[in-house]
């Protein structure tokens, strides 16, 4: 497993799995910290999809004691304000060389999107040597990222996208995988409902499901 670049980026894959979160209320931010620290994956990918998003990422940023990054950037000016509020990395759905050279100038990891050759080398040139595959499941998966992973040698996957806890070993199992990500770990719903408990009991069966493949 390769994870050249940000030391983020080594955090990311030593974790192995990659929270994605959609985060309508920001109050919700610290039973949020708690389910993923209390479940035993103290990481958390905030999607900037949500108006309180930002407000969210400076909550668990500020706790000191999570990874947090910042996801569905698409704009320089996102990468500011993301970092601006405390994410320490930036995953973007595809490759723009404008945003990971603005993540390399604010000092914070930049995970951007590719899922074909084009685009991976594209995201080298970019100067990143881990990309996000996403959407993963709709891609190819793991026979995709297998075949990519042959003439890009150095360079580490995330796959994302249509990824769940009966999946997520296959995905791991793959050396040129560093980590997964996926919203399923988080479910909306209990976020929403404000459960804590519930969120807890997902992250540790993502934890379980991971730690199964080793
Ligand atoms: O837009 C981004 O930067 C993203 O982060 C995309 C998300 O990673 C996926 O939408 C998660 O996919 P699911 O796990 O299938 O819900």
């Amino acid at each position: 497993m390769s994870a050249a670049g940000h030391p983020v980026l080594a955090e990311l894959a030593r974790h192995r799995l990659v929270p994605v979160i959609v985060i309508e209320d920001p109050s919700a931010a610290t039973l949020l910290g708690d389910g993923l620290v209390g479940g035993g994956l103290p990481v958390a990918e905030v999607t900037l999809r949500t108006p309180g998003a930002l407000d969210a990422i400076a909550t668990l940023a500020a706790r000191g004691d999570l990874l947090v990054g910042a996801g569905t950037v698409l704009t320089v000016d996102q990468v500011d304000r993301a970092v601006d509020a405390g994410a320490q990395y930036i995953v973007s759905p595809g490759t723009s060389a404008e945003v990971i050279a603005r993540c390399h100038e604010r000092g914070v990891a930049a995970l951007p999107g590719a899922v074909t050759a084009t685009e991976v080398q594209a995201a080298l040139t970019a100067g990143v040597t881990t990309v996000k595959f996403f959407p993963a499941s709709t891609s190819g998966g793991p026979a995709a990222i297998r075949a990519l992973a042959a003439p890009f040698a150095g360079v580490s996957f995330v796959p994302t996208g249509g990824i769940g806890a009966d999946d997520v070993a296959q995905y791991l199992a793959i050396p040129a995988v560093s980590a997964v990500g996926g919203s399923w770990m988080v479910p909306r719903e209990a976020l929403r409902n404000g459960d804590g408990e519930e969120i807890r009991r997902q992250v540790a069966a993502a934890v379980s499901a991971a730690t199964k493949e080793e």
